[in-house]
């Protein structure tokens, strides 16, 4: 490329380029256009590409593909655009190329979804095209680039424009070649298919007459205030539903809030859920609202509610009824309005009879209950499901993988203890430890008699019930209060981030022997046995320390 300086021959060349690699047949889909975007920020400068597509769920354009932008910062959100904002919005409802010079000089420009570039936000532009299926919008590609004299916008403009005229049929054979069909309750009152088929990240995907029965519960209750309680075993997709709910509800533009009662230790579960005044403890250095109060307006999800001390329970039941909380160390008390979701694994009516869990409090929380299914009563889920995580995991990794007919009755045989979560576990290692482009039954037999072994592992040891809570030691209480406060400095805390992914998981949920067997099969790498287990690396070091593990693990990375 170093020979070639003017736009002209830059533009030539980079599109001979671009079509070279959009035939290369062996290439997946995701491939091609990572490649694309590779080439735009290398050759032409036009950094930080990315494709946005829609999530109907969330009525928002979120990343599918990109160059350069930071994974981490995806997966929390930080590139989304809501469909009615900013300039990629713009491109997304109109159809119209959009264009600024200067992001810093543009109202309607949502900053956040800007990088710097060479460590600078001065006089960076930004290019939204959109790129069309069949005339119809299907998703938008987004540049940023440095002002330049030598390169004119209207010349980026127009390579763009055919750039994002070969990346719309790949988008389209994506489309025709993945199968995920995914429920969305807006489509309910549509015709007789109660399906549709889309790429969103968030759907709930399935056909099976009880989970479908769930969703229509769900959107039969949207628009009222009457508290939902979901019950299920762990990985059936609570949260998943409880998130749906507030998204389907009049309360979709303010916040959801997710508080996981179990594994919060007791001392803290106080504060976390009404928040403290300055001062009103060792370590309340300043104000912390509670996760009552920042749902206000919006939807507080109390996951494991059955895990809440009786304490607690009182007082949460004395918020519900007079819609006002009072944070510790405050006589003020403040008025809160809120839809309660809350969900459990553990049988309250046990619950109650043991006297741990308050009747009252259960009378109030149990207006409308939701059954949301296990996954091995409904076998005819998994195939969906097991190809939505295929595909899924396929783009996340880039690997044009798929799988042969024997996958879907080897893995409709299992009995999925861990439900869908571990379904989604087993086809990322399947994606992951694929050789060659087909991911046969053999392969999944292979990983399901892992899972059979480590689950009768977990069965026949006792489980860690002592352990079920996290108890911290007084430092470790310090610095968690310290990081809830928003005064911990993430260069000292660097799991920070990363515990916000997830934020909390039992410990009981992976004994020893499972973490000892993840270990050994990534031959001591963490990260990979973290990740096998569906942790992030932070929360397994964690466990990895609590259970007295380190020492024997102490020489692996
Ligand atoms: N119907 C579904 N379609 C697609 N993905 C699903 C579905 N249900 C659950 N999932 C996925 O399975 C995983 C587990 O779901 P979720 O966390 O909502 O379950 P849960 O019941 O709340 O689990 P736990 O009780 O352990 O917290 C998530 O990654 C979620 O995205």
């Amino acid at each position: 490329m170093k020979h070639l300086t003017g736009t002209r021959e830059v533009n030539s060349a980079l599109l001979l380029e671009v079509s070279r690699l959009m035939s290369k047949s062996e290439a997946s889909s995701g491939h091609k256009i990572r490649g694309v975007l590779s080439l735009l920020s290398r050759w032409a400068n036009l950094h930080y590409g990315r494709i946005m597509l829609p999530n109907y769920g969330q009525r928002a354009l979120e990343v599918a593909y990109s160059y350069g932008l930071p994974t981490d910062r995806i997966a929390a959100g930080k590139y989304t655009v809501p469909f009615d904002q900013g300039l990629t919005g713009f491109a997304w409802r109109t159809g119209q190329v959009a264009l600024i010079t200067d992001v810093l000089d543009e109202p309607i420009f949502i900053q956040r979804i800007a990088e710097p570039i060479e460590g600078s936000m001065a006089k960076i532009g930004f290019i939204c095209i959109p790129v069309n299926i069949d005339g119809r919008v299907c998703g938008v590609l987004s540049i940023q680039r440095r002002a330049n004299p030598r390169r004119s916008y209207s010349e980026d403009v127009d390579l763009l424009r055919i750039i994002a005229s070969m990346i719309g049929p790949v988008l389209m054979n994506m489309r025709h070649k993945a199968q995920p069909v995914s429920y969305l309750p807006a489509q309910l009152d549509h015709d007789g298919d109660r399906f549709v088929r889309m790429s969103e990240s968030n759907s709930i995907i399935g056909s099976s007459p009880s989970l479908l029965s769930a969703v229509k519960e769900i959107d039969q209750v949207k628009d009222s205030e009457a508290p939902i309680m979901l019950l299920g075993e762990s990985g059936t997709g609570k949260e998943m539903f409880a998130r749906m709910a507030h998204r389907e509800s009049q309360r979709r533009d303010k916040p959801f809030i997710c508080i996981n009662c179990a594994s919060i230790p007791e001392a803290l579960l106080e504060s976390e859920l009404f928040g403290h005044e300055k001062g009103s403890f060792t370590g309340a250095y300043r104000r912390q609202k509670g996760k009552i109060e920042q749902a206000h307006e919006g939807t507080l999800f109390l996951d494991e509610i059955g895990d809440m001390p009786l304490d607690l329970q009182a007082k949460l039941l004395r918020v519900l009824q007079d819609k006002e909380i009072q944070a510790i160390g405050s006589d003020r008390p403040q008025h809160v309005n809120f839809r309660l979701i809350t969900a459990t694994h553990v049988n309250l009516a046990e619950a109650i009879r043991d006297g741990r869990f308050r009747l009252d409090l259960y009378y109030r929380i149990n207006v409308i209950p939701i059954h949301l299914p296990a996954l091995r009563k409904r076998p005819e889920d998994i195939g969906l499901l097991a190809q939505h995580f295929l595909d899924h995991y396929a783009q996340l990794y880039d690997r044009n993988v798929s799988f042969t007919q024997g996958v879907y009755e080897e893995l409709r045989t299992y009995a999925w203890p861990g439900n869908i979560r571990q379904l989604q576990n087993v086809i990322e290692r399947a994606v992951l430890k694929a050789s060659g482009q087909l991911i046969g039954a053999e392969q999944i037999g292979s990983i399901l008699q892992i899972e059979r072994s480590m689950h009768q592992a977990s069965q026949s040891q006792s489980p860690l019930r002592d352990d079920a809570r996290p108890v911290l030691s007084a430092r470790e209480s310090d610095l968690y209060q310290a990081r809830h406060s928003g005064f911990a400095d993430p260069e000292q805390d660097p799991g920070r981030e990363e515990s916000a992914k997830r934020s909390y998981m039992r410990i009981c949920d992976h004994d020893s022997e499972q973490i000892r067997a993840a270990l050994i099969r990534t031959s001591g790498n963490q990260a990979q046995a973290a990740r096998l287990l569906g942790m992030t690396a932070r929360q397994f070091r964690y466990r990895l320390a609590k259970l007295g593990l380190n020492e024997e693990f102490q020489s692996v990375a």
